[in-house]
């Protein structure tokens, strides 16, 4: 059973979307507020416009959803067809000056930036604006908003057949909000707990989630599916080609089981706020309560905010607020159970969903027999696996940590983040275990390597919460607007060069290489591959973001727009963008006798001394040519003043 404090921690995790009395009046107002010309315009030419209506960068028809019940026929929500439309006076979409694209979106469409097939044209920097000001609703409001609607609803359901918690990123049983919910509610009515993961190809088309790190989820399934199997709770795996029938998908699946709730935990991208709205609400009109709530983060995106009640856009006044707020509420270190042994009745009643098998991966995101096994011995999935890795790590690595960090020739890092991306592992989990091993029991004393590495978890807390308050980096706008102004260079040599490190820096070099082989990169050479794409290349940064996404194992939206925003100074990061790395410096400095360098690079093996961070520079160039490593394909000194010269003069464009 769940402690008083921790039960209480739970119900806030559960119910915070039921919106602090300040918040909601706020919420209300804005939702029902009389619609704005341009918006019944909007609303009313949806289908008759050129735009596809799923996507991400698509606010939802504001102030009606709730009250027009537009987002809840079962016909938009299955894509069925709908009754004919009124032919209107077709307008342009210009007429809501929010709708205009950005000057330079067709360059951000051509160079597979901005996904046609799913998103619309890049918005204008003034409707990115409109986000950051809440003039238009962010789409966590319209979750919060569905789950405020159907309150009432939710309340009355009672128990059904079973519980179900739907898996998303959080293949765990240990600490996991929503399932450990389910179980105590499927526990309580006496009725089985049955989980569910929805695979969808085109959500790993639109998230351009790599291949490597399918393969780790479904890994990580096979797991999951093992683990519940001992407590008889099945795992159905349900393949949704379209992602726009996931949500009906889902409430056949409750209905045929005789499910009445539904428990998921909350997801804070763009499309999967909105999708969960949308279920929210169809699983009310059907009599189903769904129950989403906060879990990813060791304190909920939006909880935290300045002297001034607003939001932090930086990040050290933010962990010093989130350091004292878990202090405060130590609560959010207690870890919740698994889920108990489901009546020895499943077995039987739902025979059939035990027999599911764990798919193969869709065709465009499956690995090549050579590189599963390298994968799979070199990334071992589950969150088994992820407790060992965190024992060990904090046992023999976290004391040097602060110390090693940067050095990406030692492993001193804990390599948790594929755990944490899919969510073999909970942040909470990892906080509370280094806590607990400080003499001080303190997040912000005592050990130096276990406050630096709590820091570090405390980043990806950081970057869910602007992706959660600025949604438009989702959207593929940058942090500050006016960086979209800058007239990027689309140079495909120059970008291949980057992606097979063939630049001539070495230490860029060996981090894309690491990458390609491992699917994982050190956090200081991503911070110096993405330094010299944007700013020596001066390559759109968001070519270099997508290219991440779809090589990385840990592929996390937010952690990964954070790290380009910094890297590319588009971003929170408050350093102006004339602090540009050096690549020969940061070589020097972090890897300097060139044994990582040495180790991705063969061609530069037998490259003595200080030669190795610049062999052409410095003396070997003919041995570095002979054995076949690349010249530098840009001088730095050059392209530095280039950079900054077009960074200048697109921010003060003022578009
Ligand atoms: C350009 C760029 C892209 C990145 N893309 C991703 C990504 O897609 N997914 C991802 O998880 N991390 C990303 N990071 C952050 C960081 O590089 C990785 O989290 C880290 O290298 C993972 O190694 P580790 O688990 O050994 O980290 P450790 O040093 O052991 O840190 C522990 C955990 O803290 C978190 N963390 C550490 N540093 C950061 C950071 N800078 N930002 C956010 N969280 C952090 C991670 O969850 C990490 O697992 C990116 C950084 C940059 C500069």
């Amino acid at each position: 059973m769940f402690s008083p404090g921790l039960l209480r921690s739970t119900l806030d995790h559960c119910y915070h979307y039921r919106l602090p009395p300040t918040t909601r009046p706020l919420l209300r107002r804005h939702f029902m507020r009389p619609l704005s010309a341009a918006q019944r315009f909007n609303k009313n030419t949806t289908r008759l416009s050129s735009m596809p209506t799923k996507r991400r960068g698509r606010p939802p028809a504001p102030g009606n959803a709730a009250k027009k019940g537009r987002l809840t026929t079962s016909s938009e929500l299955s894509g069925a067809p709908e009754a004919p439309v009124q032919a209107l006076p077709v307008q342009s979409v210009t007429d809501d000056p929010l709708r205009i694209p950005h000057p330079f979106h067709s360059e951000s469409e051509r160079h597979g930036i901005v996904l046609r097939d799913f998103y619309p044209p890049e918005m204008s920097n003034a409707r990115a604006r409109a986000y950051a000001t809440g003039t238009l609703p962010r789409p966590i409001d319209d979750l919060l908003c569905a789950m405020a609607d159907t309150t009432a609803a939710r309340m009355k359901v009672t128990a059904g057949r079973a519980v179900v918690h739907w898996f998303k990123m959080d293949l765990r049983t240990q600490d996991n909000t929503a399932l450990a919910l389910a179980a105590r509610m499927a526990a309580e009515n006496g009725v089985p707990l049955i989980g569910l993961f929805v695979l969808s190809p085109q959500d790993y088309e639109a998230h351009l989630t790599s291949p490597v790190r399918v393969d780790f989820m479904l890994r990580s399934l096979r797991v999951l599916k093992n683990d519940l199997a001992k407590l008889d709770v099945p795992l159905w795996i349900e393949t949704v080609d379209k992602r726009s029938e996931a949500p009906a998908r889902i409430v056949e699946l409750l209905q045929d089981w005789g499910a009445s709730h539904l428990f998921a935990n909350m997801e804070y991208e763009a499309d999967e706020l909105r999708r969960e709205a949308k279920i929210v609400r169809l699983c009310a009109e059907r009599g189903i309560a769904m129950e989403v709530v906060h879990d990813t983060c060791v304190v909920l995106p939006g909880r935290l905010k300045s002297g001034t009640g607003n939001q932090y856009a930086v990040y050290s006044p933010w962990r010093r607020a989130w350091v004292s707020h878990i202090h405060d509420n130590l609560e959010l270190l207690e870890l919740l159970p698994p889920p108990g042994q489901n009546p020895a009745s499943t077995r039987l009643d739902f025979s059939r969903l035990f027999e599911c098998a764990v798919p193969v991966a869709p065709a465009s995101k499956r690995l090549d027999p050579e590189a599963a096994v390298r994968f799979e011995a070199l990334w071992p999935a589950g969150e088994h696996e992820a407790m060992k890795r965190l024992e060990m790590f904090c046992e023999e690595k976290v004391g040097g940590y602060a110390k090693n960090r940067n050095i990406p020739s030692v492993t001193g890092t804990s390599s948790l983040s594929v755990h944490f991306a899919s969510g073999t592992l909970s942040a909470r989990t990892a906080v509370r275990y280094a806590r607990d091993r400080n003499n001080t029991k303190r997040l912000d004393g005592g050990n130096e390597g276990i406050q630096t590495w709590i820091s570090e978890i405390a980043w990806r807390d950081f970057y869910k919460h602007v992706l959660v308050n600025w949604p438009y980096v989702c959207m593929n706008k940058p942090f500050k607007p006016e960086y979209a102004n800058i007239e990027w260079s689309y140079n495909r040599t120059h970008f291949e060069a980057w992606t097979q490190g063939r630049t001539g820096f070495p230490l860029v070099d060996a981090a894309m290489r690491q990458m390609q082989h491992t699917g994982y990169c050190h956090n200081r050479c991503r911070m110096v591959v993405a330094s010299f794409l944007s700013k020596d290349l001066l390559v759109d940064w968001r070519m270099g973001e997508r290219f991440f996404m779809e090589h990385l194992i840990d592929g996390d939206f937010a952690s990964n727009n954070g790290g380009w925003g910094f890297a590319a100074s588009v971003g929170v990061d408050p350093q102006p963008y004339f602090r540009i790395f050096n690549p020969l410096l940061q070589s020097e400095k972090f890897d300097p006798d060139g044994e990582y360098i040495r180790k991705w690079i063969p061609e530069l093996k037998g490259v003595q001394g200080k030669a190795i961070h610049d062999p052409y520079g410095r003396g070997a160039g003919e041995q570095a040519r002979k054995a076949g490593y690349s010249e530098p394909i840009v001088e730095h000194k050059g392209a530095r003043d280039r950079a900054l010269t077009a960074y200048k003069k697109g921010i003060a464009s003022g578009i």
